[in-house]
This record gives structure tokens, C-alpha cells and sequence, in this order.
């Protein structure tokens, strides 16, 4: 809703991750170096240090076919399927449910060696923008999670090291109707995603084992989502 405190804040960090979400890996600057490549998908990382701790920015982009944005975003933005594909979630609650399309998160993630546990607080937006290039194609749709604080879950006030974080989930959907005029089906959907991620440990960790974990985890955690949204839709009607 527009009228709540975080509003403002949302409205231009959103803004602001899609222009970059939205730039190439070429165009962003160089620096961007591809560390993973499994079929479609890219995954780029830049290697900066804020402190001494590592919070490399990280750049996915896959092309999933007989999926659309729409379905990858409510997949990812809604609580009730995050257990089912983000492996080193510990814990999830939702804090706040500020509107249907912005929610306010608490969770915990799963230790790693040898770093002390993580957790995080973030607001959690999806919507969905204009198609500046293709006025009648489908809509992009984006998912933007971003770190705030909430008045319950203080910053390491508990066992865990309180992580920042801005995450993008960017979707553009492309249609290829069928020659023959048959009703477009799955096969004729593709979906161009695009993930950015900044993910500030909060503590310090080994600059080694963040990287390691980084290049573990990252192309480990699109392949299994996109995999989910693939299965969780085959068998239900396109949502556009
Ligand atoms: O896109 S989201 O918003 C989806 C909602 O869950 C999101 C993504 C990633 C994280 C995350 C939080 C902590 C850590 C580390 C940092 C130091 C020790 C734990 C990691 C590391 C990078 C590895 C990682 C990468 C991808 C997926 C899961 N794990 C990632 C949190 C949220």
C-alpha cells in the first residue's frame, strides 16, 4: 500500500535495481567475470570488499522455457513454496504483510562452516512493469528484496550475524505463437531471468570460504528454483 512508512524506500530501491538489473553484463562496466555456466545459464560475479568483507555482486542470467515471469515471481516471492526450494533457509517468518504484494521477512539460514549462523530482515516486493520494448508483448514482471529493520528482530541481538542484502529477480516472458494458429501451450513460452544479488555477511568470514560458498550455492540455488517453478506449473494454465 502507498500509504505505508516503507513505501517511499520501496519504490526507489525497486526503481533503481531493475535499471540495473535490466543493463548487460557488458554494459554495467567491465569487471563482470562469469564464474558458472550450466546450459542457459550465466552467472557473473564482481569480486569488491566492503571492510575486508567480501559482498561481491552477483549477476544471473537463464533462459527457462514453458515458464512465464509472472509464474517465476510468485514462486519466489510467495512464503508458502520458499521451504520447498531454498536449501539453506533454517528458518522463515513473515513479519509484516504490508500489502498483497509486499511482505516483511525474518529468517535464518542454515550454518556454515566455518562461519557463525546468518540471518536476515527484509522487505519483499513484486510487481509488475510496463514492456517498454514490445508494448503487446507480455508484461516483466520483478521480485526486489531488500534489508530493513524491524523492531522485533533487533540485529545480532541473538546467535546469529545479522546479513544486508538487495536481491533483484528480474522476468521477461517471450510468446512464439504457434504457425499454425493452435492455441499457444508451454512449448511456445520462454522466460529470460535475470537475478542480481549483494549479499553483505554482516561478520567477518574468510574471504575463501564466502567465494567457495558463493560459487557452491548461487548456481546450485537458480537451477533448483527454476526446476521447481517448471514442475510446480506443467500441468496448470499459463498465468501470464
Ligand atoms: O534471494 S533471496 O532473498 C531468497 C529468499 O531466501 C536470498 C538469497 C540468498 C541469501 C543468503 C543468505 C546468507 C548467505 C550466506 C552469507 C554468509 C553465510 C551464509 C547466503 C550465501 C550465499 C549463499 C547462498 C546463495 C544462494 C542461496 C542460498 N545461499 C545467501 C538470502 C536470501
Amino acid at each position: 500500500a502507498n500509504s505505508h512508512r516503507l513505501w517511499p524506500e520501496i519504490d526507489r530501491v525497486v526503481k533503481q535495481e531493475v535499471s540495473m538489473a535490466s543493463l548487460g553484463v557488458g554494459e554495467c562496466g567491465s569487471g563482470w567475470q562469469l564464474f558458472a555456466e550450466d546450459g542457459e545459464m550465466r552467472m557473473f560475479r564482481r569480486e569488491e570488499e566492503m571492510d575486508g568483507m567480501v559482498v561481491d555482486p552477483l549477476k544471473a542470467v537463464h533462459v527457462v522455457k514453458g515458464i512465464t515471469g509472472h509464474e517465476v515471481c510468485h514462486y519466489f516471492f510467495n512464503p508458502q513454496y520458499r521451504y520447498d526450494w531454498e536449501t539453506t533457509l533454517e528458518h522463515m517468518i513473515v513479519l509484516e504483510t504490508v500489502s498483497e504484494d509486499t511482505l516483511i521477512f525474518h529468517q535464518t539460514h542454515k550454518r556454515i562452516w566455518p562461519a557463525s549462523q546468518r540471518d536476515v530482515v527484509f522487505w519483499s516486493h513484486t510487481r509488475r512493469l510496463p514492456n517498454d520494448q514490445d508494448r503487446d508483448g507480455p508484461d516483466i514482471w520483478t521480485v526486489v528484496n531488500n534489508s530493513t529493520e524491524h523492531p522485533d528482530h533487533p540485529a545480532n541481538a541473538g546467535k546469529c550475524v545479522r546479513i544486508f542484502l538487495t536481491v533483484c529477480l528480474l522476468c521477461q516472458t517471450r510468446v512464439d505463437p504457434p504457425k499454425d494458429g493452435a492455441p499457444v501451450s508451454r512449448d511456445d513460452i520462454t522466460c529470460k531471468i535475470t537475478y542480481c544479488s549483494v549479499v553483505n555477511p554482516g561478520g567477518w568470514a574468510p574471504a575463501s570460504v564466502l567465494r567457495a560458498v558463493y560459487k557452491r550455492e548461487y548456481p546450485k540455488f537458480l537451477k533448483r528454483f527454476t526446476a521447481y517453478v517448471k514442475n510446480q506449473t506443467k500441468d496448470k494454465p499459463i498465468m501470464y
